[in-house]
């Protein structure tokens, strides 16, 4: 479901997606050009703990992480005029899911898994969601996680696109939608 906005007015741009489609990268090009702040909610994460994704998730578990992942968001996406970054397990609470849809505009980033898989290598080791799964099952993970990103406002197919040419069709499109 697509959910066009009317305007996107000041509201804060919000990047979903699966992990590794290149919410961060993306988001940081996005702001830059559109000369907007950049928040990625992860580094936001891991400069409360002081400690990276994968020491949170071993030390303190999943649950920790969604709480304070929640609280961030929750206090982010109010803000105007940002370009927020959000990981790929957020939009697994609805509450997170609802603020974002009501607050800000949405972009879901897609990206094929033949494409995806050439990724894996580059972020296996900061993704503790991935560590264990065999290639099935990180598939199967794959499509399963499509469900929570088909509510958004604005998707942008990114197979075989350099970041430069993402970020300047993105750019295009907010513009466009204004
Ligand atoms: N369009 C792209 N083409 C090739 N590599 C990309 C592209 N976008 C991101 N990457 C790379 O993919 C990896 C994951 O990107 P990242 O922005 O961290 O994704 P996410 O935040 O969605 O998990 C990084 O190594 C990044 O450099
Ligand atoms: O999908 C997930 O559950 C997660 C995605 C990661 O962010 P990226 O989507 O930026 O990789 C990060 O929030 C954490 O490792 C959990
Ligand atoms: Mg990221």
């Amino acid at each position: 479901m697509t959910n066009k906005p009317s305007s996107l007015n000041n509201k804060s741009i919000v990047f979903i997606g699966f992990m590794g489609v290149g919410k961060t990268t993306i988001g940081e090009a996005v702001a830059k050009k559109l000369n907007r702040d950049f928040i990625d909610i992860d580094q936001e994460i891991e400069k409360e703990f002081q400690i990276s994704t994968t020491e949170i998730f071993n030390i303190y578990g999943e649950k920790v992480f969604r709480e304070k992942e929640k609280a961030l968001i929750s206090e982010y996406c109010k803000c105007p005029e940002k370009i927020i970054s959000v990981g790929g397990g957020a939009f697994l609470q609805d509450e997170i899911k609802n603020l974002c849809l009501s607050e800000c505009i949405v972009i879901y980033l897609h990206l094929s898994w033949e494409a995806w898989k050439e990724r894996l290598d580059l972020i296996i080791d900061s993704r503790p969601v991935l560590k264990g799964r065999t290639l099935e099952e990180t598939e199967q993970l794959f499509y399963t996680r499509q469900n929570i990103y088909a509510s958004h406002h604005l998707k942008v197919e990114t197979d075989q696109l350099t970041v430069d040419e993402i970020t300047d069709r993105i750019v295009d499109l907010i513009q466009k939608t204004q």
